[in-house]
């Protein structure tokens, strides 16, 4: 456990939000996509984001990361204004689907250990703690035994899992996750679902963009919803209701699954789950 948390588990009184952000707006040519979002994040939480597609989810993650420039607001780092902000190995980032590696015949292993090449020493070597935490990330995903095959054989599901170990190689403390379980089946979301809560066990900070709680729920301690680029709930993760809800139901992404060249599997967005959101008044 690091050390900004107590013995008990809780954070430090003096340890600062890992994420803050402040009356943040962004937009992209003009449209404004996130209209005053203002939110902290403490160390050690495990919060999802949720909302309908275009709601602005991965932009404010986009933007908490620095990626996305604010018009206007402030996001802060670990307590640091995010242009002073330089200790970038403690996050580790998941993007929404991996895209190098698929075409290229790197093995799963070298692209787990992609994700420690930041936090080398230029031209150094990996040291055996960096091998030791290549293994640890793999064993984490369920893939240990898949090191040496190449990422493109395997499944899209398998791919997520390779991602989530590369960010975890790196050792870092907070993750922002973008829809890790998007088109992912559900023998794989369950291996996500197990991965994320080691880190929560192991006080990480994780923040997450989901379609819905599904494998996760149990995990998730704090949901926000956005709508239109606004916060409209922030609290217990909210009760999802439709179809999607029922148990068994194996949700799909609206979002075609690149590594599915039929589009007839993409699912529409009236199917999608509809989540039971208190409203702020
Ligand atoms: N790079 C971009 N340039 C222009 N518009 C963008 C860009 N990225 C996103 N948008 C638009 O901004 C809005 C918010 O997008 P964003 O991806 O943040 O939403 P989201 O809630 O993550 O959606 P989804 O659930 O579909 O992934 C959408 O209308 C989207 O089309």
């Amino acid at each position: 456990m690091s050390a900004q948390f107590t013995e008990d588990g809780a954070p430090s009184p003096d340890t600062p939000p890992a994420f803050q952000a402040v009356d943040a707006h962004a937009a992209y040519d003009g449209v404004t996509v996130l209209d005053g979002v203002s939110l902290d994040v403490p160390a050690g939480q495990t919060m999802a984001v949720l909302g309908p597609n275009g709601s602005g989810k991965s932009t404010l993650m986009r933007a908490m990361l620095g990626v996305v420039p604010l018009t206007s607001g402030r996001i802060l780092l670990h307590g640091t204004p995010l242009r002073r902000f330089r200790d970038w190995r403690r996050i580790g980032y998941v993007p929404q689907r991996l895209t190098a590696g698929g075409a290229v015949p790197a093995t799963v292993r070298e692209i787990v250990a992609s994700g420690q090449v930041a936090r080398r020493r230029r031209l150094s070597l990996p040291t055996r703690a960096d091998r030791a935490a290549v293994d640890d990330a793999l064993a984490t995903v369920d893939l240990s035994d898949r090191a040496g095959d190449a990422v493109r054989e395997l499944s899209g599901g398998q791919q997520q899992r390779v991602l989530i170990a590369r960010a975890l190689a790196g050792r870092p403390d907070t993750f922002v996750m973008d829809e890790p379980m998007a088109g992912v089946d559900a023998e794989n979301q369950r291996a996500l679902a197990r991965a994320i809560t080691h880190l929560r066990d192991q006080g990480s900070t994780v923040v997450l963009v989901l379609h819905e709680l599904g494998p996760l729920e149990e995990v998730i301690e704090r949901a926000v919803v956005l709508e239109h680029g606004r916060i409209v709930h922030d609290g217990p993760p909210p009760e999802a209701t439709g179809e999607c809800a029922r148990p068994g139901h194996e949700h799909q992404h609206p979002h075609p699954d690149p590594n599915d060249p039929d589009p007839a599997h993409a699912t529409a967005p009236s199917e999608m789950v509809r989540l039971e959101v208190p409203r702020r008044d």
